[in-house]
């Protein structure tokens, strides 16, 4: 059995995005590297390209590409790293969108009104996560970081009836924004919320040699700079075949942006987590890994041993 560790003011305060969002939609690209371009839309100004840039530089891009690009896909802030946005928005209405279960289409509505929107799951990975599961057979799950449930809904609806996922977050006000919808769809009876940061409940549960190996699949989308912390936890408590997916593996991009690139201060702070995460992934013989550019970017580890 795990127990619960409730979250502080504090640690909620962390997770939280520092800037204040702004009502006017916005679209702009970024030209980091000579050859990344980030692309970036969102109906709050506070997105995730203020995470890469400096606000100096922000006025004049907006008003290039106001002029020259319409504004796309404002519901969700995107964060897609693929070059061509129309491409992006290609993806999302031929094979994203027509697909979408309904209950998704309505959480992620809801959620895209929420002043930290840019924090969902984007519908092509949510998409993506519900095809793995199926393909793995995914019974027993967890998810580090649910926010307003996309993903977690995306896994619930993956599930057999008796699939069950542990959900971790420091943040529960916003699980339940999510959770009438979820219970709508019929899905909440395999969802276990623990409000708390994850650490000391991983920490209870590889005490405890039950839990070893006993998942098929952990989503982590929280705290990038406890990833290798939890990597350190989970790779007991994924059964081995299972796979522990990391999301924002490619962290907007910046993880190749040049040393003296105008960096949000957050972003450059944690990207140095997440270059220390994939290196350490990339020489960790316990799994096989692949990493995918769904998304922020997405690197599945199936464990070996
Ligand atoms: C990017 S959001 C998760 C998005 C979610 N997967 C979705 O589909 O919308 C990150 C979440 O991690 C949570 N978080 C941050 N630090 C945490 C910690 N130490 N333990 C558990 N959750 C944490 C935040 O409260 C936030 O809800």
């Amino acid at each position: 059995m795990v127990g619960q560790v409730k979250s502080t003011p504090a640690m909620k305060a962390q997770a939280l995005p520092t800037e204040a969002p702004s009502t006017s939609p916005l679209r702009l690209t970024l030209n980091i590297n000579p050859s990344i371009y980030i692309h970036y839309t969102s109906p709050f100004i506070s997105g995730s390209l203020l995470h890469l840039i400096a606000p100096n530089s922000l006025a004049s891009m907006a008003a290039v590409n106001r002029e020259t690009q319409p504004a796309k896909h404002q519901e969700v802030g995107h964060k897609s790293l693929l070059q061509s946005d129309a491409l992006y928005q290609y993806i999302l209405e031929t094979s994203v969108y027509p697909r979408e279960p309904q209950a998704m289409k309505e959480l992620r509505e809801v959620t895209a009104k929420h002043p930290w929107n840019l924090m969902t799951t984007s519908a092509d990975e949510g998409q993506f996560l519900n095809l793995l599961l199926k393909l793995i057979n995914a019974k027993n799950t967890m998810e580090i970081g649910v926010y307003t449930g996309y993903s977690l809904l995306s896994t619930a609806l993956a599930l057999p009836e008796d699939g069950k996922i542990l959900a971790l977050d420091i943040n529960r006000e916003n699980y339940e924004i999510g959770l009438p919808i979820i219970e709508k769809a019929g899905v909440a009876h395999k969802i276990d919320f623990r409000e708390g940061p994850a650490l000391p409940l991983l920490d209870q549960m590889v005490e405890d040699v039950k839990c070893h190996g006993s998942f098929d699949f952990i989503f982590v989308d929280a705290d990038k700079d406890n990833y290798l912390n939890y990597h350190q936890r989970l790779i007991d408590l994924v059964k081995i075949g299972g796979v522990i997916g990391y999301d924002n593996t490619l962290w907007n991009g910046s993880l190749v942006a040049p040393p003296d690139a105008p960096l949000r201060k957050y972003v450059r702070y944690y990207r140095d987590f997440v270059l220390e995460l994939n290196k350490a992934l990339a020489v960790d013989s316990r799994v096989e890994i692949c990493q995918l550019p769904v998304g922020d970017g997405i690197t599945l580890c199936r464990r070996l041993s």
